[in-house]
């Protein structure tokens, strides 16, 4: 049964157009530019519907080719960024680390025309992985790591920064499939962020800077953060009932699960639940995995609430070594390309956003002398 889209947060309001996504479209849960996301994430590396989403088409071998390698190139970063990124305290929250980032970087490397918006966007999404563990792994192991790796991918990059090592094939794998699934997804709250400040004809780090502060809550992509807060508070799949049981009758949200416009299930959910599957065998993990399953089992069982792309990842990016706090920074690693489409794509049909309110509050009224009030 479709979900009703209607009543408050605009939802059910057309906004706009796109040509970059469907989302809850009968027949398949989610499409980037035409293709089954599901077909993606078994097909390809994050890098090839980057390009799909970015530039309209599936890149040729040469072209995906030539792709890594531009982005290869575009990994290190300015000193002065760095410098900035090694002023801010190891208890900042990397989503506000990563905001910062993004907004200096437009400072040092500005959109100084929309001609620019295909190579800064390019260049945003080969060194996102790069600030966020340059600051980490400064901050937190007081080392300056060199960002330069020569690692195939991006999710390589982004845990070989991490970690010090070469991720392994399976974490490796997890990764362009993450990337992929949470790359686009039509006129969330975050890429509306982006178009609306896109919509006035600002540049491009703008707009990436304001989605990233949208994406930051936990109705949205902070919720993969919170879910992991949770889940590693039940020491088996009994205990993860009883806590369930006692949050849903105090009637507590449960973050990584329900959705806006999906109805019955988050098509990413399936997917993404596969891969934690596969890591907690190859991790050995006997708690987190059922753990989370049960939790899955309850909310449908009580309330046909259904996870959305945000629990699995949880587990999964747990069973890969990723301290839960660069959860959501790894979502806007990704996120990035869609923001960045949907940027390019109100720039080429563009009237500002300005909608109309009802007004609620009081009648004209006379301002009273400061004496008499
Ligand atoms: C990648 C992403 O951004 S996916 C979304 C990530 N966010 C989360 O996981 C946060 C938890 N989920 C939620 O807060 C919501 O489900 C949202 C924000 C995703 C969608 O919000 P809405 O469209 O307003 O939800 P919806 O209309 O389906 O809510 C219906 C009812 O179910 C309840 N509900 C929805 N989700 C949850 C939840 N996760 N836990 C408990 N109750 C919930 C609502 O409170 C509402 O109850 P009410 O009518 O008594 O107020
Ligand atoms: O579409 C939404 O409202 C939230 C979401 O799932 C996403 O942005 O991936």
């Amino acid at each position: 049964m479709a979900k009703v889209l209607s009543g408050a947060g605009l939802r059910g309001q057309v906004a706009g157009k796109t040509a970059l996504s469907t989302v809850g479209k009968s027949g398949s849960g989610l499409t980037y530019r035409g293709y089954d996301v599901k077909d993606l994430a078994e097909n390809c590396q994050f890098e090839e519907v980057a390009y799909l989403i970015l530039k309209g088409n599936l890149p040729t071998q040469a072209e995906l080719d030539a792709y890594k390698a531009k982005l290869k190139n575009l990994r290190g970063l300015p000193q002065a960024l760095k410098d900035v990124l090694e002023r801010i305290p190891a208890d900042a929250h990397p989503m506000d680390v990563l905001r910062t980032g993004c907004s200096m970087l437009g400072n040092l490397e500005g959109e100084l025309n929309f001609d620019m918006q295909q190579d800064v966007t390019d260049r945003m999404l080969a060194c996102f992985p790069s600030i966020i563990c340059y600051w980490y792994r400064f901050s937190h192991d007081g080392v300056r790591v060199d960002v330069e790796t020569d690692d195939d991918s991006i999710g390589a990059h982004f845990l070989h920064l991490l970690h010090g090592e070469k991720p392994s094939e399976l974490f490796e794998q997890v990764m362009h499939v993450s990337l992929i699934l949470y790359a686009e997804h039509e006129f969330n709250a975050s890429t509306f962020t982006a178009r609306v400040c896109a919509s006035t004809l600002s540049d491009m780090h703008s707009c990436i800077t304001g989605a990233i502060g949208s994406l930051r809550g936990p109705l949205h992509g902070g919720a993969n953060e919170a879910a992991m807060e949770m889940i590693e508070g039940f020491t088996s799949a009994e205990h993860a009932e009883q806590e369930m049981m006692g949050k849903l009758a105090r009637k507590e949200k449960i973050m990584g699960f329900g959705h806006a416009i999906y109805s019955e299930s988050d098509p990413r959910n399936a997917i993404i639940k596969g891969w934690s599957e596969k890591l907690a065998a190859a991790v050995g993990d006997t708690v987190l995995y059922p753990v989370s399953v049960r939790c899955e089992e309850v909310m449908w069982r009580e309330k046909k609430l259904f996870c959305n792309a945000d629990f699995f990842h949880a587990s999964a990016y747990h069973f890969m070594g990723i301290p839960t706090k660069l959860f959501t920074p790894i979502f806007v690693m990704s996120r990035l390309t869609g923001w960045a489409a949907h940027v390019m794509e109100q720039r080429a049909d563009n009237r500002i956003i300005r909608p109309s309110a009802e007004y609620t509050g009081e009648e004209l009224r006379k301002v009273p002398a400061i004496a008499d009030r």
